[in-house]
């Protein structure tokens, strides 16, 4: 493809748990291209532009190579690009700003490795592949975080005494790209104003809420690690500490780390599925109360975000799960039914943007998570062009 690279082209990689995906935007933030690697560690695909097919990625390392060889057969080698910026998921409590990659920043998204081993590992990989690919390409930063900094004290921190807390064991909160994005789009899509009290739900394979007032975060259910809150693709969601010093203490602490971590939530309740859409074609037994599990707790953990943001006007679906996955979104809006929120089921079943009924006190949408888009505004923000 030509014209889709050039001196103005940033180049953006979102490290996922289960995906990466790349996106190639214009200096006037069009997006020219979009890639995915998905399905990671199991039956996946490979997208890049218009071209799909089916693939098998052992690990994050090959999805990534399987991308960039992809964009070059496009003419999009890396170093044609004017610079390259990545979501990295975890910046602890020293990057909550979007940063320019220099080797303290590295360092510190190093240190936040073990507060987000499904994510931050993959992220710096993604770094230091481009980086050895082409050494002067400008790199730029943008923290999952950063969202969630406008949460009061007494949602960020845990009940734990001073010296703790000052060791960085505090709620941080994530999908922070998503939500600002969501922010920034809900009004553009709905054609209103964003609404006051805004319930968001991030469903993909990691899953959080964020209760947004006013356009900001004041609470979310991920915490210190993006593990905290609701049933996830392959993570427990909350669970009680004296359990897990159980597990730990017989099982150990890596094979804790392994099973909370990796094979838990989706997987570990249906045995062995974590992808929501197969598990919806499962049907059996132990996948339909996965199923139900993920959508039951996604409804307890909204009514403490709404208490949070005291009422609610709107409701938004995004991620993986929340654009795609309509029988979940039923359920979850069906727990939701006593605030009034009332969903049109053929809107519903159709994805439409618009999900609410007419008689319904509680608007509904489905907006496109574009981390990619955010990641991009912030690299232009940096190289000055903002
Ligand atoms: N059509 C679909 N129906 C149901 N679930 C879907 C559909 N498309 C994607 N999903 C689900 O979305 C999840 C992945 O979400 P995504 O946001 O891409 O993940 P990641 O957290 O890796 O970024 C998987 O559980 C996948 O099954
Ligand atoms: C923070 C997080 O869980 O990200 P993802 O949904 O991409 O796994
Ligand atoms: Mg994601």
């Amino acid at each position: 493809m030509t014209g889709t690279g050039g001196e103005d082209a940033i180049l953006v990689l979102n490290a996922g748990s289960s995906s990466i995906k790349c996106a190639v935007f214009g200096g006037d933030l069009t997006e020219r291209l979009g890639g995915m690697a998905d399905g990671i560690g199991g039956e996946g695909s490979l997208k890049v532009g218009d071209t799909r097919h089916k693939a098998r990625f052992a690990n994050h390392e090959e999805a990534l190579a399987a991308l960039l060889e992809g964009l070059a057969a496009q003419g999009l080698s890396v170093e044609s690009f004017r610079a390259a910026g990545h979501r990295v998921v975890h910046g602890g409590t020293e990057l909550t700003r979007p940063a320019l990659v220099t080797d303290d920043v590295l360092a510190g998204i190093r240190r936040c490795v073990p507060l987000a081993p499904l994510h931050n590992p993959h992220n710096l990989a993604a770094i230091e592949t481009l980086a050895r690919l082409a050494p002067d390409l400008p790199q730029c930063a943008s923290f999952d975080t950063g969202f969630h900094a406008s949460n009061p004290e007494v949602a960020r921190r845990y009940a734990l005494p001073a010296d703790i807390e000052a060791r960085g064991i505090r709620r941080y909160g994530f999908h922070g790209l998503s939500y600002a994005s969501l922010v920034r789009s809900l009004p553009e899509v709905s054609g209103e104003v964003l609404p006051k009290r805004l319930l968001a739900l991030h469903l993909g394979n990691g899953a959080s809420i964020c209760a947004i007032r006013d356009g900001q975060s004041v609470a979310t259910t991920m915490g210190y690690s993006p593990l905290e809150g609701l049933t996830m693709g392959t993570r427990t969601g909350s669970i009680d500490g004296n359990a897990v010093l159980r597990l730990a203490g017989e099982d150990g602490i890596d094979a804790t780390h392994r099973r909370l971590n990796k094979e838990s939530g989706l997987w570990g309740l249906s045995g062995g599925i974590s992808d929501m859409r197969a598990l919806l074609e499962d049907g059996g037994d132990r996948a339909r109360f996965a199923v139900e599990h993920f959508c039951y707790w996604a409804v307890r953990h909204s009514g403490s975000m709404i208490a949070a943001m005291e009422g609610l006007d709107a409701v938004a679906f995004t991620g993986g799960i929340g654009e795609n996955a309509a029988p979940v979104r039923q359920r979850i809006a069906e727990g939701l039914g006593w605030l009034g929120l009332k969903l049109d089921p053929e809107a519903n079943d159709k994805g439409h943007t618009k999900l609410h009924s007419e008689g319904s006190n509680v608007a509904c949408w489905i907006i496109e998570a574009q981390e990619e888009r955010r990641i991009a505004a912030d690299a232009l923000d940096l190289l000055g062009d903002g």
